[in-house]
């Protein structure tokens, strides 16, 4: 039997030559970009990197080492494209993204356009943002709203894009896919939900509940408790409160906010009835400028990866080597692709960091279809 000690300390010998290798590697990567840089080449060539991946895993001895050979060289080389990004951007040659940078956004004179009636959540996330003295005025829909920032008719529209017991509004991210609009603000709004009814109805005059299926899921337990309302799904909570009003019919009710009930004319029956204490929703400031704020401090993107083993992770490790914080990972169908990906990543940073340039440069060599949604 070898002793444990020896072993080690070979391994240790081959290692330090492995380091003392690695180190003349990415000097000798150092002057190939020297080279690009003054002769105006791209930093990735796939070409050459696929190459070399055939030729090395070629040399190896069994396909386990085949397999290792080829995950090592992948690495050594998205480092070796990382040290020379960082080397374009120390010269000045990385180009800027396409976003202006301004100090801040205006609040004041503005327009700003929400999906629902008022009452509606993203009627008082608007107010929360951007105040009550400007023109706030409501669509049907979440794609009105984004036709509406496209065209000008508003500047700015507010839309919800994740709550924390339900997760994710997939619509909103299919639309930010969709149309060339970006994210400036965020808000988050504390959501306590209501029950509502026309004044001095009864718990046990209700037959039917209606609301929009996110609240409807942010009170499920409470609804469980009672089986025999039937729940109906709207497009928006202040759309349920208005029905109930209208219809004038005491065995109906609606899950809203109090505000809904004071701008819709009903009684809050029972509140809070949502069963996550902490409940709360993100809204999006979306407009139709690419800008950011100079005290920005997150940036959405997205992106497609070519369907292939480490790709995704091949792209977040971008964010790794520049030190950056991923705080958000979400994936959404290509419609017409079965089984493909459309990647939405939040990430800490301002677009004029070193460190953000640098990791955007690399990610959008490597990704397919990508896009800054905004920084803010
Ligand atoms: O050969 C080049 O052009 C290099 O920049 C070197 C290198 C490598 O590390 O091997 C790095 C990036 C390219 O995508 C291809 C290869």
């Amino acid at each position: 039997m070898e002793d444990l000690n020896e072993l080690r300390k070979e391994i240790d010998t081959i290692d330090k030559a492995m380091v003392d290798l690695f180190e003349k590697r990415m000097d000798v990567s150092r002057r190939v970009a020297e080279y690009k840089i003054a002769n105006g080449k791209k930093v990735l060539d796939r070409e050459r990197e696929q190459q070399k991946l055939e030729s090395l895993s070629a040399l190896a001895h069994n396909s386990f080492n085949c397999h290792g050979v080829q995950e090592l060289f992948q690495q050594i080389m998205a480092m070796s494209r990382k040290l020379q990004y960082q080397l374009l951007e120390k010269e000045g040659v990385s180009g800027s993204l396409p976003f202006t940078r301004i100090d801040q956004i205006d609040r004041k004179h503005c327009r700003v356009v929400y999906q629902g009636l008022e009452g509606a959540y993203q009627h008082e996330a608007a107010m929360q943002y951007f105040g009550k003295d400007v023109n706030i005025f409501h669509m049907s829909t979440w794609k009105e709203c984004m036709e509406a920032i496209k065209e000008g008719m508003a500047d700015y529209a507010v839309l919800p894009i994740e709550n924390s017991s339900a997760g994710e509004v997939d619509a909103i991210y299919d639309l930010l896919e969709e149309y060339d609009n970006y994210i400036v603000g965020e808000q988050i709004l504390k959501i306590n939900h209501a029950l509502l009814g026309l004044p001095g109805t009864k718990l046990s005059d209700i037959k039917t509940v209606y609301s929009h299926p996110q609240a409807l899921m942010q009170c499920s337990v409470y609804l469980d408790s009672h089986p025999e309302w039937k729940q109906i799904s709207l497009s928006n909570t202040a759309v349920a409160a208005e029905k109930v009003h209208k219809e004038q019919d005491k065995t109906q009710a609606a899950i809203a906010s109090p505000a809904a009930a004071e701008f819709h004319g009903l009684e809050v029956l029972e509140m809070p009835i949502n069963h996550n204490r902490f409940n709360s929703t993100r809204f999006i400031i979306v407009t139709n400028r690419k800008m950011y704020a100079a005290d920005a401090k997150k940036v959405s993107i997205c992106f497609e990866l070519p369907h292939k083993s480490g790709s995704l992770y091949n792209i977040l490790s971008h964010m790794i080597y520049n030190d950056l914080n991923m705080c958000k990972i979400e994936s959404r169908p290509i419609p017409e692709r079965n089984w493909e990906y459309h990647f939405f990543v939040d990430f800490e940073g301002n677009l004029n960091d070193s460190a953000v340039k640098n990791a955007i440069r690399g990610m959008m060599e490597e990704a397919v279809n990508f896009k800054i949604l905004g920084n803010y």
